[in-house]
């Protein structure tokens, strides 16, 4: 909750994390995009995820879902699978998030993914198909799709993976994103995506590890000029690998 908050205030954003059903109705037309992240499960903040999935559908607002741990835990799969099936605006998980949404059997231990974004781009075509999301897969290579058309991300840098909730980071960034272009939530993805990645590649010059990459990241995301995403962004349409 800390860098996802964080990350969004860099930016320019401004979060608030709501959890209790009891605020949704009052709380969700106030907000400009809900991100609905499953981290941390419980029953009572899944009632709060489920009301707000629905107020912000019913108020025609942007809503992203993270699916973190699909296929972890049976509980977790089949209230991530009710969220899905919702029709959330963006889903953006990792590759074995992704997959396992698809259906497949999940190898991941956990919230990491075990397997690369590039092989998860068919399963992230066919989730994006049937519910009628975007769908956003990050790794080494981020893509998003909403089932026919394709954008590549090429930005970031390894070590943001061993950096906890860069993921969740990164949808909340989306949702920021899709706020301010929500007709067109695919290409708003994308450059959350590209803005977070090339933030990462600034802050690598002078990092010395994941704690110090964390702090830079947000300097970067504060201090980046639209020149650096300009010079830096690498991001493209289409599937070619
Ligand atoms: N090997 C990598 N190279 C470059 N960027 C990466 C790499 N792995 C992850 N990232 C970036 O880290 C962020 C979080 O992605 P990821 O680790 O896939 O999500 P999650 O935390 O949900 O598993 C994304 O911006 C992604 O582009
Ligand atoms: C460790 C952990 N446990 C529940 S959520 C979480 C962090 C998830 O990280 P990310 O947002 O990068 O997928
Ligand atoms: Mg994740």
């Amino acid at each position: 909750m800390d860098i996802m908050a964080n990350v969004l205030l860099a930016a320019g954003a401004s979060p608030a994390m709501v959890h209790f059903k009891e605020e949704v109705p009052e709380f969700t037309p106030k907000a400009a995009a809900v991100v609905v992240n499953v981290g941390t499960l419980n029953t009572d903040f899944l009632e709060g995820m489920l009301a707000a999935a629905e107020a912000a559908t019913a108020l025609s607002k942007p809503w992203v879902l993270d699916p973190i741990a699909m296929g972890g835990t049976e509980f977790r799969s089949q209230h991530i699978l009710r969220l899905a099936r919702m029709k959330p605006t963006l889903i953006r998980g990792n590759a074995s998030d992704i997959m396992a949404l698809n259906g497949a059997q999940s190898s991941s231990k956990g919230v990491d993914s075990t397997a690369k974004s590039d092989d998860a781009l068919d399963s992230a075509k066919s989730v994006a198909a049937k519910i009628g999301s975007i769908v956003g897969i990050t790794g080494a290579t981020d893509w998003v799709t909403d089932g026919s058309r394709c954008m590549k991300v090429q930005n970031g840098v390894a070590l943001m993976s061993k950096i906890t909730a860069t993921g969740s980071s990164v949808t909340a960034l989306a949702a920021a994103f899709i706020a301010v272009r929500p007709d067109d939530p695919l290409l708003a993805t994308a450059c959350a995506l590209c803005a977070f990645g090339v933030a990462a590649e600034l802050a690598s010059t002078s990092a010395q590890g994941p704690a110090s990459l964390r702090v830079g990241l947000l300097d970067a995301l504060h201090y980046a000029t639209q020149d650096d995403m300009l010079a830096l962004a690498k991001i493209s349409a289409g599937d070619d690998h």
